[in-house]
């Protein structure tokens, strides 16, 4: 910056009581002289600084301009590639273009490679996503202490049993299978129509193992987060091996792992490209510790086999629509702390679901207490239960069930 000139000295005036009135007088005519000149000198700087004043007002309102426009301009989401002395490479969501951009110290120093940033209409980054606000977040559903616990699933004994050998006891005690020499399986599918309870049976297994749940939707990672489903599967390891113990739940891998179809659109090479960043997660698994990956699916028939192989998901776990004594047993669970009439047959109850799913059973519980509100008592009776079973109705008109064809 420019330094201002420096003021004039302020005249004095010296007169000498020897001095005639004549020399006075001249020695008073120079210092209204010299003052004169001090004058026009401050004169001039005042209209200097003023004139600076100006230029400088100027210049903050139009920085001010620029930033309410920084501030109200659309913004872009675009992911970090490189970062060199002064510029940035970046990968724009959506259309996956690479930009360089120049960037200002503050945030050159911000940011790192593979870092999410917000970028206006020019390239230019705003401000560097926190974890809070990135798709990191929105796409995972992280729960530290699931509160369900094996006694509340019902009619999946055998599945229950299943799981806790192939992820809780590689968990817990790890040198047994050490010991004995076994690999124990790398990742669990779990297979069979929606709502029969495979969600809660990973959330069990992660609250007996006092692991961290963390869940996937794959059907999300191709239809909400285009474009960033490999780096978020990257993520979600990632994540995992932050917060081990940790059960990774990936709900409908049929979204990223089903078979090849002869199609080259874009789309379909997002969706491989997402699912060979999982095969490559999993294939690197031994030395990722106490971290355990359970699938779900409702579409076995549409999985491509390649993630069926050793060392991914090896260990095939069906969960069906319960028989009637599970339906039984699902329907204790649902009416535990419902009054029932004294003559109530749940046993009677569980045959009329039929072909019910556990999330259908639980939603027949909650329509029979509404009959009952609605009717204005205080116990549930059969007849309510009849009611919501034709309310819910879950097979249609001929009353078949579900009719997803499993394999
Ligand atoms: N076996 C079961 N025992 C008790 N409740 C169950 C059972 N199965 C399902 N439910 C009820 O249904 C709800 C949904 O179940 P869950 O999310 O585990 O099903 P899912 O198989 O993961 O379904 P989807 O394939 O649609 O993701 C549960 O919160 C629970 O209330």
């Amino acid at each position: 910056m420019s330094r201002s000139p420096s003021l004039p000295d302020r005249p004095t005036l010296e007169l000498d009581p020897e001095m005639s009135p004549s020399e006075r007088l001249d020695a008073l005519r120079e210092h209204y002289a010299r003052l004169v000149d001090v004058n026009e000198k401050l004169t001039d700087q005042i209209d200097a600084a003023r004139a600076k004043q100006e230029s400088l007002g100027e210049d903050v309102d139009s920085l001010q301009r620029e930033n309410e426009t920084l501030k109200s301009a659309a913004r872009y989401i675009a992911t970090v590639e490189e970062v060199t002395d002064d510029e940035v490479v970046l990968k724009q969501h959506g259309n996956n273009q690479e930009v360089l951009t120049e960037t200002v110290p503050r945030i050159q120093e911000e940011v790192e490679a593979g870092d999410r940033v917000a970028i206006n209409d020019s390239f230019a980054i705003q401000s560097v996503l926190s974890t809070e606000t990135d798709a990191r977040a929105q796409a995972m559903e992280v729960d530290a202490s699931p509160e369900v616990t094996y006694e509340d699933i019902g009619g999946l004994d055998e599945q229950i049993l299943e799981v806790r050998e192939a992820v809780e006891q590689p968990l817990l005690d790890p040198e047994q299978f050490e010991t004995v020499g076994v690999e124990p399986p790398a990742g669990v599918l779990l297979y069979g129509p929606p709502g029969t309870g495979k969600t809660m049976l990973a959330k069990a297994v992660a609250n007996e193992t006092d692991a961290t749940f963390i869940k996937m939707a794959g059907s999300e990672l191709v239809q909400k987060f285009i474009g960033e489903g490999a780096r978020l599967v990257r993520d979600l390891f990632e994540l995992a091996s932050e917060r081990e113990p940790a059960v990774i739940f990936i709900d409908e891998i049929d979204a990223i792992a089903s078979k090849r179809t002869d199609s080259k659109t874009s789309g379909d090479a997002e969706v491989q490209r997402t699912m060979m960043q999982l095969l490559s997660e999993m294939d690197g698994f031994d030395e990722r510790g106490e971290i355990r990956i359970i699938a779900a699916t409702n579409r076995f028939d549409m999985l491509d086999r390649a993630i069926l192989r050793p060392g991914r998901f090896d260990r095939l776990i069906e969960v069906p629509v319960p028989e009637l004594e599970g339906r039984k047993r699902i329907l204790d669970i649902h009416t535990e702390s419902m009054p029932l009439a004294d003559d109530l047959d749940l046993e009677a109850v569980a045959e009329l679901a039929d072909g019910f799913s556990g999330a259908e059973i639980a939603s027949l519980a909650t329509e029979a207490g509404m009959f009952a509100i609605r009717d204005d008592r205080t116990t549930v009776e059969m007849a309510d239960f009849e009611a919501a079973h034709e309310k819910i109705d879950v097979g249609g008109d001929d009353g078949s069930g579900p009719s997803i064809a499993f394999q």
